[in-house]
């Protein structure tokens, strides 16, 4: 049966088609089934280095560029071009199979010949070069060949590197790239997404290269499936996946599993196809859960894109782990009191004064949370013989004694009370389904993991069977904003041998995250497994102008340059929903949309804006967690404002808690400011934040 390929690069420019030849394109592919058989419209390309390029008219103006079979009847649409530039394209270009991936590659000869002898004379004048490191051994293993070695080897910078991406071979700059971002040829390799123990591909066969080059091409079998990705065109996530996200969305993994990854490298994308592959197994429901409310919205509205059958769709459930808790406990117990926070402090405070203790009721709150429920602790026994990681103030025997006391009363409160926190409900749910024999899900796949509290974390093990794909976990620890730590070992999860790392950023530009990564570097990041996470490899693909930065005197004058700010990037052709205004606090977030409305400026807050609102978003950097924007701004990063005091455990009381507080404010910075696709504007009046000395000047 005749197959059809569809190029990422042929989606990008159908994109970007005006809706008439968009339809035009839809019309002719749906009938390329029929067309290809008779022999009709698709020309060879007169002049071509490659003979196997065709082009195909979709109207008087536009032809479509098409990779013809040597044999058989599976085509793969490459290009969308205006006629003359169509030819010159495939003129120039070769298409050849790597022999490192076994996938296929164009490459523009034409470029690359016109661009060496002068890189030649420029390496000839260089102190240095920049792979002299790497030996052709490795670079040959790594799939890079004959043509694109002698390139490589003469590149003194990376800045070099960056302008041939559009015209070497993709896989084998994309190798080259992740060298120069400082990932070792073992890190690069395992990028590769190769299955162990593969046979050497068959460089000649470019059939079967194509269907292995699953991050650039879909098959689609018929007009249904070709109109229903042409359906969605930005989407390019839905169809195709990195090699190492692939690999890791697709396998059999023998227990829990992890994915990690810097900002935007697509820990989501993965997660959702996982849900959407594993649902597709049929073995049983799929979980997808994570920490909010906003964020199971946006999981929800990617999965309703992913999945088109409803059978698949309806095995998935997707809540937040607190509703899931919720739920299990009104099954037994019916609706829940909560005890509300400003009650939860006053039974605190109670209690210190009353037992006359040497601590603050935030201390104890935090000892509760971080200690006794971290780790289910349930006597005064136990606690005394509790680790107290993660907690700076070294505490005494008497000293704990009394502790154990306080945080007694208060759980005493509470039953007295009959009122329950998030997190007594939690473990209660987690009590009920231990006793249950039948778990509810199959498979859990959690996103956001970083944010989890230890005990949604049992929660999650007891709601699901011990085996084979039964958790995967997606998170960065670089962007835990909520200040729960959690080591997954120590509630049961042990994911040693199944954890992977995502590198490739696709939604920032290189400039951005670059200094946006650079807030947090030398700041010491646990893994959630016993070790440290680290930066190192992240990169993006993409360039555009850096951060702006900027101070002004007064905060109405800082206000007022935002409304500047925001008309500039609406007067460049940015659509209003195209732009996110993130503050450290709702009062500033306000403050702001109603300077904004005063200017003019169709915006409302994250809270209540609906997805298709075309309307400037502002909103806390807590909310934009999930999010992004064309152009964020980031308001308020001023000294006194970010961290907020308030926010800051002082150092007289917990040393530790003290930097990490800090930590995760400066975590919080970091996801606001890479929220942003192409423009990120970061200001403050008075003073800017700690978080930006050596920044600004
Ligand atoms: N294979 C891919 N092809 C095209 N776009 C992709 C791919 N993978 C991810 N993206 C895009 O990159 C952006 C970031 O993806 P995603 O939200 O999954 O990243 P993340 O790692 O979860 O980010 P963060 O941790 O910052 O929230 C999204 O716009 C997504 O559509």
């Amino acid at each position: 049966m005749a197959k059809l390929g569809i190029d990422k690069d042929f989606l990008r420019d159908f994109a970007k088609l005006e809706r008439s030849v968009q339809d035009r394109v839809s019309e002719v592919f749906a009938k390329f089934e029929q067309a290809t058989h008779a022999g009709m419209h698709l020309e060879k390309v007169n002049n071509a280095r490659d003979d196997r390029f065709r082009t195909i008219r979709i109207d008087k103006f536009w032809r479509g560029v098409v990779l013809a079979p040597e044999s058989g009847d599976s085509f793969t649409l490459l290009k969308v071009l205006p006629h003359d530039d169509s030819y010159t394209w495939a003129q120039r270009r070769q298409v050849s199979v790597n022999a490192a991936t076994g996938r296929i590659e164009i490459t523009d000869c034409v470029a690359i010949e016109a661009t060496l002898p002068e890189l030649v004379k420029m390496a000839d004048r260089a102190p240095a070069l920049l792979f002299e490191a790497i030996s052709d051994v490795d670079l040959t293993r790594l799939g890079i060949d004959d043509q694109t070695l002698r390139f490589a080897r003469v590149l003194t910078d990376v800045v070099q590197l960056d302008a041939s991406r559009a015209f070497l071979p993709q896989n084998q700059w994309d190798a080259l790239y992740g060298l120069a971002a400082g990932l070792t040829p073992e890190e690069v390799w395992a990028e590769l997404g190769i299955a162990p123990g593969h046979a050497p591909f068959d460089t000649g066969d470019v059939g079967a290269a194509v269907e292995r080059t699953l991050d650039r091409v879909v098959l689609v079998d018929g007009p249904d499936e070709l109109m229903e990705i042409f359906r969605h065109p930005f989407a390019l996530w839905r169809v195709y996946l990195h090699p190492a996200q692939h690999q890791v969305a697709h396998t059999t993994f023998s227990g829990p599993a992890r994915i990690t990854g810097g900002p935007g490298t697509g820990k989501t994308v993965v997660a959702l196809h996982r849900a959407h592959h594993l649902a597709g197994l049929g073995a049983g429901p799929v979980l997808v859960t994570t920490f909010t409310s906003t964020l199971s919205s946006s999981l929800e509205a990617g999965l309703r894109l992913l999945t088109g059958s409803a059978e698949v769709r309806d095995r998935i459930e997707v809540r937040h782990v607190d509703q899931l808790s919720y739920q299990i406990f009104s099954e037994r117990h019916g609706r829940a009191a909560i005890l509300r926070d400003k009650e939860e402090k006053d039974v605190w405070k109670k209690i210190v004064k009353r037992l006359e203790l040497p601590f603050t009721e935030t201390f104890l709150a935090e000892e509760w949370r971080q200690v006794v429920l971290a780790q289910g602790v349930t006597s005064a026994a136990e606690y005394l013989a509790a680790k107290r990681a993660g907690r700076g103030r070294r505490l005494g025997t008497r000293q704990k004694a009394q502790l154990w006391q306080a945080m007694w009363e208060f759980e005493e409160e509470l039953k007295r009370r009959k009122v329950w926190t998030h997190e007594t409900i939690c473990v209660e749910a987690t009590r009920l389904l231990e006793e249950r024999p039948a778990k509810p899900y199959r498979h859990i796949v959690v996103d956001e993991a970083q944010d989890l509290h230890p005990v949604q974390w049992r929660l999650l093990r007891a709601a699901v069977e011990e085996g084979p794909d039964d958790l995967f976990v997606a998170g960065d620890t670089h962007q835990r904003i909520y200040g729960n730590r959690v080591s997954l070992r120590d509630v049961g999860i042990k994911i040693a041998g199944r954890s992977s790392r995502l590198t490739i950023n696709y939604r920032t530009t290189a400039e951005i995250l670059a200094w946006s990564l650079g807030m947090l570097r030398g700041e010491p990041i646990d893994d959630m497994d016993g070790g440290l996470d680290t930066v190192a490899g992240y990169r993006s693909q993409v360039h555009g102008p850096g951060p702006e930065l900027k101070g002004f005197t007064t905060q109405r004058a800082e206000l007022d340059g935002l409304a500047a700010r925001v008309r500039e990037w609406l007067a460049s052709g940015v659509e209003p929903r195209e732009i996110g205004i993130a503050a450290r606090s709702n009062v500033l977030a306000d403050t702001a949309i109603a300077v904004l409305e005063r200017a003019d400026v169709p915006v409302r807050s994250l809270a209540k804006a609906g997805q298709d609102d075309d309307v400037v978003r502002a909103g806390t950097m807590h909310r934009m967690k999930g999010l992004e924007f064309r152009c964020v701004a980031v308001i308020g990063a001023g000294e006194h404002v970010l961290p907020p005091p308030s926010a800051i455990t002082p150092v007289a009381e917990d040393e530790l808690t003290h930097a990490h507080d800090l930590q995760r404010e400066r975590c919080l910075l970091l996801v606001a400011c890479t929220r942003a696709r192409e423009r990120l504007s970061v200001s403050w009046h008075g003073a800017p934040s700690i978080f930006l000395s050596g920044f600004t000047s």
